[in-house]
């Protein structure tokens, strides 16, 4: 096998460089605990690849945040691009799913939000997209029914089921692929439930997904 093939292997997605399109407020309990409106449209913003951060490394806290929240969230692995997709055929194009974290400056969020500012800042920085392990389709035979859960410093925060988003994967591929042509490799996260809260340096993160796969991440400062 040449290096290139092998670079292409999907299993290892995050160094590909390809996108990663994220979803809020897809969890009415989450829109209501942050007192935003339950969307009627899905709410879509990006983080580039260079948010991810494997196992092994911090999550680093921005200089410029004193909130900085967890989100966990599924991931969605695109193994088959596509424009405009059928909702009917949206599942012959995902590869398989990754445990996620949208790690997200929450006073950042807000101040964008006041002024109407897009949020980059607060969603999109070095290591705000922390993921687990690729799992492939196989693993979870119905991504609209499984439990995500995250524990800070070993206790609970978040504890939801997929069963709870408002749009569902089948929905958010075809949506999406309207405006934003998906690739081979882009990752979408679907929003997370209710739970977020903040999170310091030296905290340890754990969250799983069912009985497929934990993950775990421990918080640093970024020191430049
Ligand atoms: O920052 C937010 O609340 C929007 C979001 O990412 C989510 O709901 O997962
Ligand atoms: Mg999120």
């Amino acid at each position: 096998m040449t290096q290139t093939m092998a670079a292409r292997n999907i299993s290892q997605f995050w160094e590909w460089g390809r996108k990663i399109i994220c979803v809020g407020r897809n969890y009415a309990d989450h829109a209501k605990e942050l007192k935003n409106a339950i969307p009627t449209e899905p709410v879509l913003f990006l983080k580039p690849p260079s948010a991810y951060v494997r196992e092994g490394s911090p999550i680093l806290v921005p200089r410029y945040t004193s909130n900085l929240h967890h989100e966990v969230e599924l991931g969605v692995v695109i193994g088959k691009g596509g424009t405009s997709i059928a909702q009917s055929a949206a599942m012959e194009h995902v590869a398989g799913y990754a445990l996620c974290l949208d790690m997200t400056a929450r006073d950042i969020q807000d101040e964008c939000k006041s002024k109407g500012l897009p949020w980059t800042l607060a969603k999109a920085f070095n290591t705000s997209c922390p993921i687990s392990d690729f799992i492939p389709k196989e693993r979870i035979s119905d991504p609209g029914n499984v439990t995500l859960w995250l524990k800070v410093n070993d206790q609970l925060r978040q504890n939801g089921c997929t069963a709870d988003m408002i749009f569902s994967i089948p929905y958010l591929i075809s949506y999406i692929s309207d405006f934003i042509t998906l690739e081979e490799g882009d990752l979408i996260l679907t929003g997370t439930p209710k739970g977020v809260s903040a999170v310091q340096e030296h905290d340890e993160l754990q969250a799983g997904i069912q009985d497929v796969l934990t993950m775990s991440f421990r918080v640093d400062r970024e020191n430049h």
